[in-house]
């Protein structure tokens, strides 16, 4: 589980987060969610250790990440998998070599240990026998599940991923949704996806936090989002045409 705590953090005087508590427990799929600009990356990033929060806590299952120093935090990041916006594969590296990186950077395994992990991920990820490929020869889709076999390499406790989406038809967008839903229910990873997109919210939302301008407007569930009335997360919720015109039908 993880649990933040009054999170702040400003960029000069543009104030982005504005004192954001949530908890965000192992075994789902938890969501933040809200408008391009609204925060989510930024608190992605406290979470993480990328960004220094001005004031607040993170604390994973307990342990309080902003305290601790350089050595504990690697301890924590070795625990956390990440899949990143546009996956971000090392182009000059096979799939292979890609998923192998953490392995090779945070364990002295032998190499055939590596490889066994290696393939077993490739196989959850539908992708058996592709290691040889280089990215520019796969797909979005593909790219992005080389991206969750990557992030899922050390057998993560916390999964977050960051615009998973982004890029993808409509129809590999579920896949990787439902990808991510089961890996997560399977090892019981905390997940945390950033998403603004609709369709993800109502197919993997289990638990969501919805940002509004650095503040933490709304939270609940996929079945709870769609009955709200609070005028900013339904400004945001029926944005898309399809959105507006199913409304009620929830
Ligand atoms: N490193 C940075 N330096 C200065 N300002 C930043 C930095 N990172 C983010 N910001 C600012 O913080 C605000 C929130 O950005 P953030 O990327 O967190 O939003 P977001 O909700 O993830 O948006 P999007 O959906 O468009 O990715 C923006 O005004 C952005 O310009």
């Amino acid at each position: 589980m993880i649990e933040i705590k009054d999170i702040y953090k400003s960029f000069g005087d543009n104030e982005v987060l504005k004192g954001i508590s949530g908890k965000f427990e192992e075994g789902v799929t938890n969501l933040i969610i809200g408008g391009s600009g609204s925060g989510k990356t930024t608190l992605l990033k406290c979470m993480i250790g990328l960004h220094q929060p001005d004031k607040g806590t993170v604390l994973y299952d307990g342990r309080e990440f902003t305290q601790l120093n350089f050595e504990e935090r690697i301890e924590i990041r070795k625990e956390i998998g990440m899949l990143f916006q546009g996956s971000a594969l090392f182009d000059s590296m096979t799939v292979e070599e890609n998923i192998m990186f953490p392995l090779n950077m945070f364990t002295d395994q032998p190499r055939s240990e590596k490889l066994d992990r290696v393939n077993f991920c490739l196989e959850r990820v539908n992708l058996a026998d592709k290691n040889k490929l280089f990215p520019a020869e796969l797909s979005g889709g593909m790219k992005k599940r080389v991206g969750i076999a990557r992030a899922i390499a050390m057998n993560p406790k916390y999964l977050f991923c960051d615009e998973p989406n982004s890029g993808l038809d409509p129809k590999t967008s579920i896949v990787i949704d439902e990808l991510i839903k089961e890996i997560t229910e399977e090892y019981k990873t905390t997940t945390i996806v950033v998403t603004h997109d609709m369709n993800s919210v109502m197919g993997i939302g289990d638990y969501i936090i919805f940002l509004h301008e650095g503040k933490k407007f709304w939270e609940g569930s996929k079945e709870e989002i769609a009955k709200t009335d609070i005028e900013e997360l339904n400004d945001f919720v029926f944005a898309s045409r399809f959105m507006k015109a199913a409304k009620g039908k929830f």
